[in-house]
């Protein structure tokens, strides 16, 4: 059946002493035709709040999104994240770590915004440390914007290529989605906890890894053969409908 993973359970409850980290566009929120048009529900900010609270703060937000992008859709939550696909780090103290920009990337965005402006519908997304170059609202700039991208790492030295949805990411090679989720388990609240974390996306597949060598429950949204997951939930409201059933019946 559509969306379902006839290979990978549906995860278990959790306890706890867990850490939950959760993936946003296409694990917490479907997909919009635009990076700013998507929705965050009301209830899922409650849910997220109350799961905080129930976790001792061991939940983080872990994104391919700026920092202020995140805290802008969630609020008034502020919650841990890692964010720009592990470039950014703000721990549960609220100190943020960053990779700092490079000089090139203001040329490469402006040549990119050019070669859009010839896609009508084609998008690039600056997000300082790294670009994104999207193709929703038009499939047929898929192989240009691709082009584009692989050229330009010549103009980035130590970046690399980030495929998703519908997008093609230029991000430094020196962190991602992994190595975010191992640097805060090393930190309060989530130190000593059994880490989980929910993703869609090819960017997720180093966190699923990262969760697994530590004995900790991966979780795919949607189908995907070759994916590091071991459980699988269909789409994001039906990770909305589990992390909402986590809590019931017990108190925080
Ligand atoms: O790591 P995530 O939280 O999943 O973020 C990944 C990227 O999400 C956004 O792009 C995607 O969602 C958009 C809104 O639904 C959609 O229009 C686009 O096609 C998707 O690729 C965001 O714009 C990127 O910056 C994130 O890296
Ligand atoms: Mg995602």
């Amino acid at each position: 059946m559509d969306g379902l993973d006839a290979t990978r359970p549906p995860p278990p409850a959790l306890h706890r002493d867990h850490a939950l980290f959760l993936d946003i566009d296409g694990s917490l929120v479907e997909f919009a035709s635009r990076p700013e048009s998507i929705v965050v529900p009301a209830a899922l900010r409650s849910t997220l709040s109350r799961l905080s609270e129930w976790l001792d703060g061991a939940l983080a937000l872990v994104s391919g999104r700026e920092v202020h992008t995140i805290d802008t859709l969630f609020a008034p939550l502020r919650l841990p994240v890692a964010a720009l696909h592990g470039h950014a780090l703000r721990t549960a103290d609220g100190v943020l770590r960053q990779t700092t920009p490079i000089a090139a990337m203001p040329a490469v965005v402006a040549d990119a915004a050019t070669l859009c402006r010839q896609h009508a519908g084609a998008l690039v997304e600056d997000k300082g440390v790294s670009i994104a170059l999207h193709w929703r609202n038009t499939p047929a700039a898929e192989i240009p914007l691709r082009a584009f991208a692989e050229a330009a790492l010549a103009r980035l030295p130590g970046y690399r290529l980030q495929p998703g949805h519908c997008v093609i990411e230029l991000v430094p090679a020196c962190a991602d989605k992994g190595s975010a989720i191992a640097a805060l388990l090393e930190e309060p609240p989530f130190h000593g906890r059994r880490p989980v974390f929910v993703g869609d996306d090819l960017t997720d597949e180093p966190g699923f890894r990262t969760v697994n060598a530590r004995g900790g429950i991966s979780v795919l949204v949607g189908v995907r053969a070759d994916s590091a997951a071991r459980h699988a939930l269909p789409d994001p409201a039906s990770v909305r409908d589990w992390l909402g059933s986590l809590t019931h019946g017990e108190s925080a």
